[in-house]
């Protein structure tokens, strides 16, 4: 058997500070296959974005074990990549040299670094914008710049933290093909935290449902929607339906829960 891309194994995660204790995680395990596209959706606060730090090694967990691609995480974890929502764009800097700052560093010398944000362009359809300043460009398009900045070290394993949720609704659309043939193309393994349902079912090929706090994992849906996938047409196959009826029925309960909090 090939070594799992992630392996959550039991793991705990309680926060102490102001006198009071939040638990995070309670008792989560979960294995990603290489090459899997794995979605994680849940009520706000249910510890999605603190599975993420963990697996990106830049929070401790309180017990457990994470291991990527054979390694147990213990420190930042740069071997995968790791886009949040908030926009990681530095504004003084051109598009190209956001682009090659992880690779510099990584210490990558200067003529490769160039050649691989050229590619990266290409990759993300900014091709001849590489001089401009992130001031000059939409959301869509810095977005594709924080992309490519992930993708330019070429990490097989891709962490993304909402990373459409601030864009509207055709241009989210458009980043989720666009994902979806990276993600094919490159043959990375994904790991993506959404607030909206229909994004994950139209993107995963499983998706997570989460409880609301203390984050369990309630319930697992597998997407039997054959890739390559039609973003904008996949919403009116049934199976999407089907899809969607049974995680909304797994989902809406913790998120009613939520509410109390
Ligand atoms: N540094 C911290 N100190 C104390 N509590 C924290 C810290 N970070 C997160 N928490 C708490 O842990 C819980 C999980 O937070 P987390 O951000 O992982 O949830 P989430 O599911 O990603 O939420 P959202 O969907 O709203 O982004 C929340 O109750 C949050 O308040």
């Amino acid at each position: 058997m090939p070594e799992a891309a992630i392996r959550i194994e039991q793991v705990d995660k309680r926060y102490v500070g102001r006198g009071r204790e939040v638990v995070a995680l309670d008792h989560v395990s979960l294995t990603i296959e290489e090459g899997e596209f794995v979605a994680f959706v849940g009520p706000s606060g249910c510890g999605k974005s603190t599975l993420l730090n963990m697996i990106a090694g830049i929070i401790p967990m309180t017990s457990g074990e994470i291991v990527h691609e054979g390694r147990q995480v213990a420190s930042i974890n740069r071997r995968v990549g790791y886009l949040t929502q908030a926009d990681s764009v530095l504004p003084w800097r051109t598009v190209e040299r956001n682009i090659s700052l992880p690779l510099e560093y990584r210490g990558v010398p200067s003529t490769e670094r160039q050649k691989r944000v050229e590619e990266m362009l290409a990759l993300v359809d900014l091709r001849g914008f590489g001089k401009a300043f992130p001031k000059e460009l939409s959301g869509g398009m810095r977005k594709r710049v924080a992309l490519a900045q992930m993708l330019a070290y070429e990490p097989k394993t891709l962490l993304m933290d909402e990373p459409f949720g601030a864009l509207d609704a055709q241009l989210k659309l458009v980043m989720q093909q666009q994902l979806l043939r990276i993600w094919q193309e490159h043959k990375k393994t994904i790991v993506f935290v959404t607030h909206d349902l229909a994004e994950a079912i139209a993107l995963a090929s499983r998706v997570v449902v989460f409880s609301g706090r203390p984050g369990r994992i309630k319930y697992i849906e597998q997407i039997d929607i054959p890739y390559p996938r039609d973003v904008f047409k996949v919403r009116f196959l049934p199976q999407f339906e089907a899809a969607y009826d049974n995680l909304w029925r797994e989902l809406s309960p913790e998120i009613a829960k939520g509410e109390d909090l």
